[in-house]
């Protein structure tokens, strides 16, 4: 089946959700009238409506009677169980794709029963303006054909890999994670330019300008970072002077942001 053809609904319409369902249609990957959203929250149920014309419902049940083609689920992990418990059976038939951090396959297929066909994705935030990043496990009844289904509709979102579940949550703490770690870089730029007298709004439009261009260069050329970076650093200059203090805390802040993220990917796991 592709995607245009499928009849989609998402349960949980918060920030991913409704990133996903405002991709999705925005991208003419799936017309609006195939996408449902389902969510208890009046506002955002209204706001989706609004900006991409989907299709709404407050009771996920009534929702999924209708049996969708593939059910997006995108709720907190720790309301993914009782969730299950109320309306898997309704889910069972569809091909079942959570997004949910740290929720195993193997938990998900054993609350839906047996030849229940699951796929996991670990997507970001950036998929609401389609340049986002997306991995994808494959769960043990899932065919080749749900899995193709699910790196259409996700690759009309930004990039999508393949890859094992384990690694999958390891993209989770790198890369689900990261429009977060670049937001704060933004915001610690924006504040040590206005410490050096810089107005607030130019630092915070120019860092993310800057991000924007860099990520478009290492992109494109599929330069090493480090071969950017020497670009920028004249001998002797202004910016190996700042290197010279920002590198050793970044590296240290990445390595150990990444395993609190994945130590707490272990702790929902474990709690699920
Ligand atoms: N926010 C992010 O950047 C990312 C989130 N995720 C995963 O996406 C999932 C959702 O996270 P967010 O969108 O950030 O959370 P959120 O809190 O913004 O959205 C969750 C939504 O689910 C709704 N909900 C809760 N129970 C429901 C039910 N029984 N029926 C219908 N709707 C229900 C809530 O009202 C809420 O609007 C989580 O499992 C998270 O691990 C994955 C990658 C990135
Ligand atoms: O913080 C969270 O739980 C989600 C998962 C990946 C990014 N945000």
């Amino acid at each position: 089946m592709r995607a245009s053809e499928a009849a989609v609904c998402i349960v949980g319409g918060g920030a991913m959700g409704g990133a996903i369902a405002r991709g999705l249609v925005a991208s003419g990957t799936c017309p609006a009238s195939h996408v449902t959203v389902c969510d208890h929250n009046d506002a955002k149920l209204e706001a989706l409506a609004s900006d991409c014309a989907v299709s709404t419902a407050r009771d996920a049940a009534r929702a999924l009677a209708a049996s969708p083609d593939v059910v997006v689920v995108a709720v907190k992990p720790q309301v993914l169980s009782s969730l299950l418990e109320e309306v898997g059976p309704a889910v069972a038939g569809s091909l079942a794709v959570s997004i949910a951090a740290g929720t195993p396959l193997g938990s998900i297929e054993e609350q839906l029963g047996e030849g229940a066909r699951v796929v996991r994705v670990m997507p970001n935030l950036p998929v609401a303006v389609r340049r986002g990043a997306s991995a994808v496990a494959r769960g043990l009844w899932a065919t080749d054909d749900d899995v193709a289904l699910v790196c259409e509709l996700f690759g009309a979102l930004g990039s999508v890999a393949v890859m094992r579940e384990d690694q999958l949550d390891a993209e989770g703490a790198v890369i689900g994670c990261a429009p977060a770690y670049f937001a704060l870089m933004v915001d610690a730029l924006t504040r040590a330019g206005v410490d050096a007298g810089l107005p607030a709004a130019a630092a915070r439009d120019l860092a993310c300008a800057t991000m924007g261009g860099v990520s478009e260069m290492l992109s494109d050329s599929g330069e090493h970072p480090r071969a950017y970076m020497e670009k920028v650093t004249s001998p002797g200059g202004t910016t190996a002077a700042a290197l010279r203090v920002l590198e050793p805390a970044l590296v240290e802040g990445c390595y150990g942001a990444v395993d609190a993220a994945l130590e707490r990917t272990r702790a929902l796991s474990r709690k699920g």
